[in-house]
């Protein structure tokens, strides 16, 4: 077999050992490769139509070429409302609403506006709960940067004053923000906030095919939390972005502020049960579904394609997981070391489920890979055998797309079935 030519955007050791571990060469991006793992700027020039780049057999690329759909805040916050109507317009169970016109099953994101375009609805909800706080996100940037807290209408007219003319027009997409609730009530650790870095691989969206890594973890704030108003410009209470926790005086670089899903998991067993943290973490995977659903008919299902998303979410301290954004680049450097560790048992096990075991990248691959190969990663869905498993169900009796049998309680049943095609 030819040596496989990788190329990659990123001088991070975690890619570059882990495919030269493997005997690839590297290679440029103009080159000829088998294996790219590419910037998101760059994405748009591979897959354009310009560039006349055709993708071979035996090419792949680490992104899909619209990703943004689900990688954008304001697009992700669009499908997910869309895949809510939809599902409200079929008379869908999961759509359920209770009598306050909430989504009972699907309401996983804090409720969001687009501004400036959503600018007189936003005024219309604050109205209704005027004490309420809410945080601004630019949609096109990252690492916490432009993000702040407002809980007065003033402050956004200042804001739009200061920053952008005199009006909420005319928009361009780098001045787009979201405005969402801001979860004033997180689950604290040792008086903390923190959010979850959860790792999504998608090996197709149609039929939709992903898998959740182990090995996730929890990134704290440096001081304790406190929702007091005086505090709302402190970042370093608000945000848990380890690029603004970095700068703090408290931040410890021998754990990096961080902790493994599983201390997690072990810290709510002990305090709240096993049932408990059980039930919040099939919450967690249910709802990853559903954001991946809300995108499968509207991003391109590229067979060279594959992605490994960073999920960031908040947990509530009614242990609901609110999702609060998908990242197409979840960062890869490494603050600590077993962070670098983790980060590249993360890549090599990418690579097994992308790549056929031993052989070269081949899009006719299933990526379907033996229990062995999946490393850290579990089956999250595949639609295949969910549908399998739905027909089975529909056979004894019960109704189509009810909320939860086949998906809410840890996707239990479409793990079996696909256990059973594993052997
Ligand atoms: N609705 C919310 N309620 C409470 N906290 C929030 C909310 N939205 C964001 N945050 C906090 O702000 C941080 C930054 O938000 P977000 O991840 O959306 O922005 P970002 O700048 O794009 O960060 P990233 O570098 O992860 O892409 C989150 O990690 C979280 O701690």
């Amino acid at each position: 077999m030819a040596r496989i030519k990788f190329a990659s955007d990123f001088d991070k050791s975690v890619l570059l050992n882990n495919f030269e571990n493997r005997g690839w060469i590297q290679v440029s991006p103009e080159d000829d490769w088998n294996f790219y793992w590419a910037g998101v700027h760059n994405i748009r020039n591979v897959f354009s139509v310009d560039s006349g780049f055709r993708l071979q057999d035996d090419q792949f690329i680490n992104h899909f070429p619209n990703h943004v759909e689900l990688t954008r805040k304001d697009l992700m916050v669009k499908n997910i409302k869309r895949y809510r109507k939809d599902l409200e317009k079929e008379g869908n169970p999961m759509a359920e609403k209770d009598e306050t016109g909430r989504f009972i099953h699907l309401d996983f994101i804090p409720q969001t506006f687009m501004l400036p375009a959503d600018y007189n609805l936003f005024v219309e909800e604050f109205r209704k709960n005027p004490n309420t706080t809410w945080i601004m996100k630019p949609c096109g940037k990252a690492r916490g940067i432009g993000i702040f807290l407002v809980n007065k209408l003033s402050q956004l007219k200042k804001w739009s004053r200061d920053g952008k003319g005199n009006s909420f027009t005319p928009p361009s997409a780098k001045e787009t923000y979201v405005i969402s609730k801001y979860i004033d009530n997180p689950l604290l650790i040792g008086g903390k906030k923190f959010d979850l870095r959860l790792y999504v691989l998608v090996t197709s969206f149609r039929p939709l095919k992903a898998y959740m890594y182990k090995l996730g973890f929890c990134r704290f704030c440096t001081v304790k939390y406190n929702a007091s108003l005086n505090e709302l410009d402190n970042m370093f209470v608000h945000l848990t972005n380890v690029s603004i926790q970095k700068q703090g005086d408290d931040y410890n670089a021998i754990h990096g502020g961080k902790w493994t899903v599983q201390n997690l998991r072990l810290f709510l067993e002990s305090t709240r049960g096993k049932e408990v943290s059980d039930k919040l973490f099939d919450d967690i995977n249910w709802q990853t579904i559903h954001s991946l659903k809300a995108v499968t008919g509207v991003v391109s299902n590229d067979r060279h394609c594959f992605e490994c998303y960073g999920y960031d979410i908040i947990i509530d301290d009614n242990l609901k997981p609110w999702l609060i954004e998908v990242n197409a680049s979840p960062s890869l450097a490494a603050t600590t070391s077993s962070d670098r560790i983790m980060k590249y048992r993360l890549i090599s096990d990418v690579v097994n489920i992308v790549i056929p075991p031993g052989e070269a990248p081949d899009v006719r691959w299933n990526k379907i890979p033996d229990k062995e190969n999946l490393g850290n990663f579990d089956l999250l869905y595949d639609e295949e055998l969910a549908n399998a498993d739905q027909g089975a169900q529909d056979v004894r009796g019960a109704k189509p797309g009810l909320p939860n049998p086949a998906m809410r309680g840890g996707l239990r049943d479409v793990k079996r079935g696909s256990q059973a095609t594993w052997k």
